[in-house]
C-alpha cells in the first residue's frame, strides 16, 4: 500500500510534487541520503531506544526512523520505573525477612515475642473500639462525647479503608509470619498496608490535638506509634514498605476525620432533619 511519506525537493516548475515510497520497501537512495544528512531525522534515529535500534536492522529503514520521541519516551519510563519498583521490592523483602527477629520464639531475638505481643494488641482495633464506646458511654460532658464520637469514627473508617486498601492490592504477608494473631478479619491475610500502623498513627494525631496535652505524655504518644509500627515488622507480620505506607496512610486519614468532623450542630440539625 503507497503511502505519502517523504516530499521531493520542488519541481522545476517550482509546484511541489510528492513521492510515495513503499512501507515494506527500502526507499529510493535520495531519500535516505536526504535523511541523512536531515538534522531533524538524526534526532529521531538518535532518541530511538536501543532495543529498537538493535532489533530493527532493515525495518528501520522500512519506517524510515520517523518514530515520535514520544513514542520512546513512553516506552523508555515505564521500563526505569520497573527496575526501580522491582529493586525497591527486593531490598523491601530482605530487609523484612531481616528484622523478622521475633517472628518465632526460637528466632534470634524470639524472648522477646511476648512483649511484642502486647505492643501488638495495644494498637489492634478491638481495645480501641472498645475504649473508645465505653468513655463516649461514660462521658458526662458535651466536649468529651463530641471527641469520643468522633474517634469511633476515626476508627471505624480506618477498619473499611485499609480492608478495602488490602482487598485490592493483595500482597502477601512475610513468608516468615506465623499467622496467630487475634481476632482478625479475612482481608487481614493480606499484608499491605499495616492495618496497626495506619491506626497508631491515625490514634496519634488525634490523641495530641484532643486528649494530651502534657509534653511527657506527647512524647510517649509518638514512642508507642513508633513502636507500634516497627514491632509489625520485627514479629515478621510486615513487610518494611507496608509499615512505611501504613503511617503515611494514617497520618493522611487523620486530615479526613479534621474533615468529616461531627459536631453536636451538625448532628442536632440532621436529626433534627430526619425527625
Ligand atoms: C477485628 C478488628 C476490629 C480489627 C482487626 C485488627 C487487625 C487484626 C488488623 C491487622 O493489622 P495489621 O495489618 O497491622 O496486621
Amino acid at each position: 500500500m503507497p503511502s505519502p511519506k517523504a516530499r521531493s525537493a520542488p519541481s522545476a516548475g517550482g509546484a511541489e510534487r510528492y513521492e510515495f515510497i513503499s512501507l515494506s520497501r527500502t526507499p529510493p537512495p535520495h531519500l535516505l541520503q536526504r535523511q541523512g544528512s536531515d538534522p531533524t531525522a538524526a534526532r529521531l534515529r538518535a532518541s530511538e531506544s536501543p532495543s529498537r535500534r538493535r532489533g530493527s536492522g532493515s525495518s528501520s529503514s522500512s519506517t524510515g526512523g520517523q518514530q515520535l520521541p514520544e513514542e520512546d519516551c513512553m516506552k523508555l519510563n515505564p521500563s526505569v520505573i520497573g527496575i526501580a519498583l522491582s529493586s525497591l521490592l527486593a531490598i523491601d523483602l530482605w530487609l523484612s525477612k531481616r528484622l523478622g527477629v521475633c517472628a518465632r520464639e526460637d528466632a534470634s531475638w524470639g524472648s522477646v515475642r511476648p512483649l511484642m505481643k502486647l505492643v501488638e494488641i495495644s494498637g489492634h482495633g478491638i481495645p480501641w473500639l472498645a475504649g473508645a464506646a465505653y468513655s463516649l458511654y461514660k462521658s458526662d460532658s458535651a466536649a468529651g462525647q463530641e471527641v469520643m464520637l468522633n474517634l469511633l469514627m476515626a476508627l471505624v473508617l480506618d477498619l473499611v479503608l485499609v480492608g478495602t486498601m488490602k482487598a485490592v492490592v493483595r500482597r502477601r504477608r512475610p513468608a516468615h509470619n506465623r499467622m496467630d494473631m487475634f481476632a482478625t478479619f479475612s482481608v487481614d491475610g493480606y499484608s499491605f498496608p499495616s492495618g496497626h500502623a495506619t491506626r497508631a498513627a491515625m490514634c496519634a494525631r488525634f490523641l495530641l490535638a484532643h486528649l494530651v496535652l502534657a509534653a511527657p505524655l506527647r512524647v510517649l504518644v509518638l514512642l508507642w506509634a513508633t513502636f507500634v509500627g516497627f514491632s509489625r515488622v520485627l514479629l515478621g507480620r510486615h513487610h518494611v514498605t507496608d509499615v512505611a505506607f501504613g503511617f503515611l496512610m494514617g497520618y493522611w486519614q487523620y486530615n479526613l476525620v479534621e474533615m468529616l468532623w461531627l459536631s453536636p450542630v451538625m448532628l442536632q440539625s440532621t436529626f433534627g432533619q430526619l425527625q
